[in-house]
């Protein structure tokens, strides 16, 4: 299929219906053009002033008008006026909602009002985050008649294997979290993130200060686990020329250093008690005084915290000062697990083996795969990716081999049973005995709705080639 830019006439091609109110109000004197008597033709050139692409919906999901940006992203050479977006945007053939997923145009027509949702769209980059936002239309007697569309596209995360170094992700859980991130990040709420170790956290932290409005101001890590009591104070505000011995200069804070941008405070839970108060002054007052220093200074940052402890539970002890917890957690976002994100997994593999020097190339094997699945990651995506970094050693002709893993995610696999990972026997065996062709279609078809069409993926998840996929999924059924 051409990816080639659709021209003008193909992408605002008129409908039948709207060809002959076109030509009744084609006579000026017969009919003034008016706004509420424009065609949805010249809609599509108002759709221009959005720099999104945009879109406007009949009530039966038809697109009427588009503007060319979302022609450019959905289009791929083809006109889209009068088809249905879920098919143009999804490649589905029916409406999301009845798809499995959420369908901003339904959620609007029941509650009347602006909706956002976040979804997998099918662009020439392949199927990527769109921020969906849904807009009710009314006529003057205030009746709903059609609603423009406008998509964010979302630059915080990829749900393919690109380019760059970014977060990576596409399952439910990933999905969750990264609508919440959309949320948070273009406000100067505190956000604290909550997740064990090596499941992103530094990496969402970035990505929310490059989706904030101070992006182009510093980002700048404090690890607060790293810091001791005597250290604290110096490193987050900086001293004066001669504060304490050996401070030969003045020297410049952390929160200086942040000034205009993100601070971020990893392991905020380690924070000892002392030090908990002078961080709850700075984030109350907005202002902190250099070690020797006399004069208060203002801060100037959005904070981001991270840990990996219940911090409620810390409070509870009286290890962690309650105020200074409220203060930091306004937004918490909790970061999934890598064995909550399995559906990522294969796309993680992927995306990660490109970003591992000599790993450009360098491929998974189905069973090796199979062995990951089965195998838990205490350390998470960092586990992963060191675990790929050895395997891209080891591997001589590009492939990484079960034998290139290493023993406890081999042995995961051999010690686990069909139950521990996958649905209990005893389910199976409620479902009605059917032809295998029969069962085997209709799990590959819920396992499809379950990762959004992705038929590459699921192919890959299953360890067969996406032609054997479409074969088995294309079986005519009797
Ligand atoms: N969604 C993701 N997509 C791609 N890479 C990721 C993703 N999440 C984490 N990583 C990678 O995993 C590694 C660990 O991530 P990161 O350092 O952000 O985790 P962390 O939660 O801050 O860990 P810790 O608590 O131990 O500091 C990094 O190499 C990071 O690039």
């Amino acid at each position: 299929m051409s990816k080639s830019f659709p021209s003008e006439s193909a992408i605002f091609h008129k409908s039948t219906s709207e060809a002959s109110q076109d030509k009744a109000a084609s006579s000026p004197a017969k009919a003034p053009r008016q706004a509420r008597g424009a065609s949805f033709v010249e809609l599509g050139a108002l759709l221009e002033v959005i720099e999104q692409p945009a879109s406007i919906l009949s009530l039966d999901y038809e697109i009427l008008a588009c503007n060319a940006a979302y022609a450019a992203i959905y289009a791929e050479g083809e006109a889209i006026l009068g088809r249905r977006c879920y098919q143009v945007t999804h490649g589905y053939q029916m409406p999301c909602d009845q798809a499995g997923e959420s369908c901003p145009l339904k959620r609007c027509q029941e509650t009347g009002q602006r909706q956002r949702v976040l979804h997998l769209h099918n662009t020439p980059l392949g199927q990527e985050h769109v921020d969906v936002e849904m807009n009710p239309v009314r006529n003057a007697a205030g009746e709903l008649v059609a609603y423009l569309e406008i998509m964010h596209l979302v630059k915080e995360a990829r749900a393919s294997a690109g380019e760059g170094q970014g977060l990576v992700g596409r399952s439910a859980a990933f999905n969750q979290m990264l609508a919440l991130i959309r949320r948070a990040a273009p406000a100067e709420i505190s956000v604290l993130l909550l997740g064990e170790s090596g499941t992103g956290k530094e990496l969402v932290a970035r990505a929310i200060h490059d989706a904030s409005p101070r992006a182009r101001g510093p980002f700048v890590t404090v690890e607060c686990s790293g810091l001791s009591e005597s250290l604290f104070e110096s490193e987050l505000f900086g001293h004066e020329r001669g504060a304490f011995t050996g401070a030969i200069g003045r020297k410049k804070g952390l929160v200086e250093a942040a000034r205009g941008g993100t601070l971020f405070l990893d392991e905020i839970g380690e924070i000892p008690l002392a030090q908990q108060v002078k961080l709850l002054r700075l984030i109350e007052t907005g202002t902190y005084r250099t070690v020797g220093g006399i004069e208060p200074q203002h801060a100037d940052f959005r904070l981001v915290c991270a840990t990996h402890r219940h911090l409620q539970q810390q409070v509870e002890q009286g290890l962690f000062r309650q105020d200074l917890y409220y203060r930091i957690s306004a937004f918490p976002v909790y970061l999934p697990r890598l064995a909550e994100r399995q559906e990522d997994l294969a796309l993680l593999v992927e995306a990660l083996l490109k970003r591992i020097p000599g790993g450009e190339g360098v491929r998974m094997s189905a069973a090796a795969l199979a062995c990951l699945r089965h195998y838990a990651f205490p350390g998470n995506i960092r586990e992963l990716r060191n675990l790929l970094e050895r395997g891209v050693l080891l591997s001589d002709d590009g492939l990484i081999q079960p034998e290139h893993l290493p023993d406890a995610v081999r042995e995961a696999k051999s010690g686990s049973s069909f139950t521990e990972q996958g649905p209990a026997l005893n389910d199976l065996a409620q479902l009605p005995l059917m032809p295998l062709e029969e069962l085997e279609s209709a799990y590959l078809n819920a396992q499809l709705l379950s990762m959004q069409g992705d038929k590459r993926a699921l192919a890959a998840a299953l360890g067969i080639s996406e032609r054997t996929l479409y074969r088995k999924l294309q079986r005519p059924k009797n």
